[in-house]
């Protein structure tokens, strides 16, 4: 089998160069200048008529690295849109990568997983994004059990990933964590003054931080504690694809990784203080478990910088952009509050009125929120789940994939596919996954993660399951999907119930448009912050307490 360490240049990590300054750009263009001129003399690339179609660069070895570089998300739209292809190969440097961007083939890797596997690829972006050493106490943990790379036999991995599952999927602690993170954000929103002005990004961003970071690990988080470790965070976050990348990362990723050990040292402090007894059962077990295959306290603490990258990472912008999408258009706001208002209950007591809401109601009976929840995630998630081919294996019956290369899911691709999703996949439609059912609108069981198009809607049918990308899929489904709707679903609704938001000159605000330059590992940011002014809802000026729960 082909060991992922000889190969050096990931593939999959070249994409990565897009979220970088220009200063860093060059740097790094050199460097992949330089590497390219001595794989030129040293290697060659062949390719079997029997892999998927070979689309050569214009400029040899380093045309599809350089257009990644600068066109980040919609290169590969622009690769799609021009061959038409439903698997091709790219040839980058001394190896290639395989993008699939049909929901079929898609689904054929993620039933590959004995083969096409996850393990090998987040080993050696983990170790990258946390300046691992080769020898760490986490390396020799994480590989323990490779036999030969099949993907069920990594035993702390697989370990990791029954834990998840029990603990973030739907039952008593899944309960525990909504209610958590809902009694939070009830917070926040007292804390807004009438008429408060805000960045809107930003402060989503922050009150979400805090807020997830309290319900996940605590009322003793560290980032409750000391709140320079949201800007320390988010400093990290922003330069993760150069950690990655992880050609002089201090150099050229200074700020993240200072970032990164700023934060990791926070949670050292915090475990070493035993705060991480009042951590929810998923981040408890986690250090357990981890400790407990050797990880020294110093790398468990720090591997939980890289859980709160996965967690804030996509659920602050998806969240951003459910509520930007909405308060943007007066018209749906109007639609989505005349499904959130009946849900809304009051409880009298001597105190006075307390307005109450359930997010489970709201999941129930506000199809339309949940609908605009999930075509914010169709255009702005556009994962690429990335798959390492432990042997020479044959995709579907038909496309011969080599060992030793990395095959990528195009989620922006599939997303973006008029054949899929119908004629306005381009746009915003806030009813694509509403599905009439006898006369009433339901959206499709939030277990499939799919979605049906209009055109399909027609047809009766639904869209492929493997179509809708932005929780992955097969063996890495996104474990911490039900939590994410449970959050931004409960967020957007308590928002809109409550709050009116306009811009700052009085207006509709207007939305910002996302940076799709970015590589897609998580949800795209939007390119510009947004000031916005906040009142109470008109009606509901008086109108008493607010209390919040699962
Ligand atoms: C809108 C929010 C979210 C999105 C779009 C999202 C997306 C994803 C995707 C695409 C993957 C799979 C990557 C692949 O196929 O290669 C993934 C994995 C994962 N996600 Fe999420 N995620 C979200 C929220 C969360 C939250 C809130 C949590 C935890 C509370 C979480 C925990 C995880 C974990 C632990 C994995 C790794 C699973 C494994 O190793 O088997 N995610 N997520």
């Amino acid at each position: 089998m082909a060991n992922p360490d000889a190969e050096l240049e990931l593939p999959g990590a070249h994409h990565l160069l897009s979220n970088v300054n220009s200063t860093t750009k060059i740097v790094l263009l050199l460097s992949v200048f330089v590497t390219a001129y001595l794989v030129h003399h040293l290697t060659k690339i062949d390719h079997d008529p029997r892999e998927p179609p070979l689309i050569r660069p214009k400029i040899p070895w380093i045309g599809h690295i350089l257009g990644v570089i600068w066109r980040g998300t919609t290169y590969m739209q622009e690769l799609g849109d021009k061959h038409g292809y439903q698997a091709y190969t790219l040839p980058m440097l001394s190896s290639r990568a395989y993008i699939v961007s049909s929901a079929p083939l898609a689904a054929a890797v993620q039933k590959s997983s004995r083969v096409l596997s996850f393990n090998p690829l987040i080993i050696e972006i983990t170790i990258r994004m946390m300046g691992f050493s080769r020898s760490s106490s986490t390396m020799q943990a994480l590989k323990k059990g490779d036999d030969g790379g099949k993907e069920q036999d990594y035993g702390m991995m697989k370990e990791m990933h029954i834990h998840t599952h029990a603990t973030l999927g739907p039952g008593p602690n899944l309960e525990d964590l909504g209610n958590r993170q809902m009694e939070q954000f009830g917070k926040h929103f007292d804390l807004l003054a009438e008429g408060q002005e805000l960045d809107f990004f930003s402060w989503v961003r922050e009150m979400m931080t805090l807020s997830n970071t309290f319900t996940l690990y605590g009322p003793k988080n560290p980032y409750g504690t000391d709140p320079t470790l949201i800007d320390a965070f988010w400093d990290f976050e922003a330069g993760v694809p150069l950690c990655i990348i992880n050609v002089f990362p201090s150099i050229t990723a200074r700020k993240a990784v200072k970032g990164r050990e700023k934060v990791a040292k926070a949670m050292y402090d915090y475990y070493k203080q035993g705060h991480h007894k009042e951590a929810s059962a998923w981040i408890q077990g986690r250090i357990k478990l981890n400790l407990g295959h050797g990880l020294t306290e110093w790398e468990a603490m720090k591997l939980e910088v890289a859980t709160t990258f996965g967690i804030l990472g996509n659920a602050v912008s998806s969240s951003f952009w459910l509520l930007a999408y909405i308060y943007s258009s007066p018209t749906l706001l109007a639609e989505i509050r005349a499904e959130v208002d009946p849900v809304v209950s009051t409880e009298e007591s001597a105190d006075g009125t307390t307005n109450v809401i359930s997010v489970t109601k709201v999941r129930e009976r506000c199809p339309l929120l949940h609908s605009c929840m999930r075509e914010i995630l169709r255009l702005h998630a556009p994962m690429t789940s990335a798959r390492w081919v432990q042997q020479d294996t044959t995709l579907d019956d038909t496309y011969l994939l080599r060992a030793g290369s990395v095959v990528q899911i195009a989620g922006g691709v599939l997303h973006a596919d008029t054949r899929v999703w119908g004629h306005d996949a381009a746009i915003f439609n806030p009813r694509r996954f509403l599905h009439n059912v006898n006369g009433t609108f339901q959206v499709a069981p939030s277990t499939s993660e799919n979605g049906t198009s209009e055109k399909e809607k027609e047809k009766g049918s639904q869209v492929h399951p493997a179509a809708f990308r932005a929780f992955g899929g097969g063996y890495v489904l996104c474990p911490g999907r039900h939590f994410a709707a449970t959050e931004m679903m409960g967020f957007v609704a308590a928002m809109v119930a409550r709050f009116d938001i306009e811009g700052l000159d009085g207006k509709t605000m207007v939305r910002p448009e996302p940076v799709k330059s970015d590589f897609p590992i998580v949800v795209l940011k939007p390119e510009r912050d947004v000031g916005v002014r906040v009142k109470r809802r008109s009606g509901t000026e008086k109108g008493g307490k607010w209390r919040y729960f699962v």
